[in-house]
């Protein structure tokens, strides 16, 4: 449990996340839930400006008892860059699309229902993951990767999520994916306690830090865990107009699939073999491109968690 009485708890609320409208209509309900613990609750506004959610978080972090990251994945991305490496504990109140870290720790999809649940959960100190790409260092607390998915994050608007519900957008995913040309890429790693350095070519990576990543994507990660010290990732061969749909079909099935390994490693590097641009994202937000590097940073942050 958090301290009760311990000053403020700051909610960072993304105003564009895809049922930001439902924290408006609870707010006093919030407020007087904060209030009956001690807490006095200061609210702060995301910008579609680069780096908002990081900068009020960081801010946030240094001078209160909580904050509250209130919005999808990419709202939680955002905050836990500016609160990695901080003592001060981070709640997640789920108000996106997918919500994808909240369902795994147990949260109900209301703001103040989770608010509620939050206030039992315990601070733990967890990993989190990390990625560099052109697009600089970032922590991750869901998933990242490289290939076909990073390349629909980047020509995919978030809102269209939001607007038209997910399967709208698994559609437009789909057809882009079978439109498109993936090029293949080379992955050195070294596997989970050890120094030697492997060579492999693979046409996506995806290193999940949660057992669903929820949607299309149910079902296919579920050794991964919020606590692991090392990456769980899942390399698919070329091509990648085979190894995906043997990744959402075979796998799912619990069938052998020879397009896909699946392995614990300390650290991760994907370089192009082309001149084709190999996209990055993390959490469902566009990273850049490759060469990009995964590793794990150990107890990076205090989230709360079900006891
Ligand atoms: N004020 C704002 N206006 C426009 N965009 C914003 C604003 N604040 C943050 N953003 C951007 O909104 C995007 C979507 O946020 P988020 O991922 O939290 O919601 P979602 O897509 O509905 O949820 P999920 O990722 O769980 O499906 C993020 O990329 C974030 O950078």
């Amino acid at each position: 449990m958090i301290e009760a009485g311990a000053g403020i708890a700051s909610l960072i609320v993304n105003p564009a996340a895809g049922r930001a409208r439902l924290l408006a209509a609870q707010l006093s309900a919030i407020r007087e839930l904060l209030a009956r613990r001690g807490y006095r609750t200061e609210i702060f506004a995301t910008t579609s400006e680069p780096g908002s959610a990081e900068a009020w978080a960081r801010e946030a972090a240094e001078r209160s008892a909580a904050v509250f990251a209130c919005g999808g994945d990419g709202t939680v991305h955002g905050v836990v860059q500016g609160m990695a490496g901080s003592a001060c504990p981070l709640g997640v109140v789920p108000l996106g699309t997918a919500n994808a870290l909240a369902r795994n720790l147990g949260l109900p999809l209301d703001p103040l229902g989770a608010l509620t649940q939050l206030m039992n959960y315990q601070p733990q100190a967890i990993p989190l993951g990390e990625i560099v790409s052109s697009a600089g260092t970032r922590r991750f607390t869901v998933m990242a990767g490289c290939g076909p998915d990073g390349a629909l994050v980047h020509a995919l608007d978030s809102r269209l999520k939001s607007r038209f519900g997910r399967q709208a957008y698994y559609l437009h995913a789909a057809r882009l994916f079978t439109t498109r040309r993936w090029p293949a890429f080379r992955v050195s790693y070294r596997l989970a306690g050890s120094a030697e350095w492997r060579h492999a070519e693979a046409a996506a990576v995806m290193a999940s830090r949660i057992p669903d990543l929820g949607g299309l994507f149910s079902g296919l990660t579920r050794a991964a865990r919020l606590d692991h010290p090392h990456l769980h990732v899942h390399l698919l061969r070329a091509p990648a107009q085979l190894s995906f749909p043997a990744w959402f079909g075979l796998t799912k099935l619990g069938l052998p699939n020879p397009w896909l390994t699946t392995v614990d490693m300390e650290e991760l590097l994907c370089t192009p073999l082309g001149a084709r641009p190999v996209y990055a994202q993390a959490d469902g937000e566009p990273l850049g491109t490759l060469p990009m590097t995964l590793r794990i940073v150990p107890g990076a942050l205090r989230l709360l968690m079900p006891g």
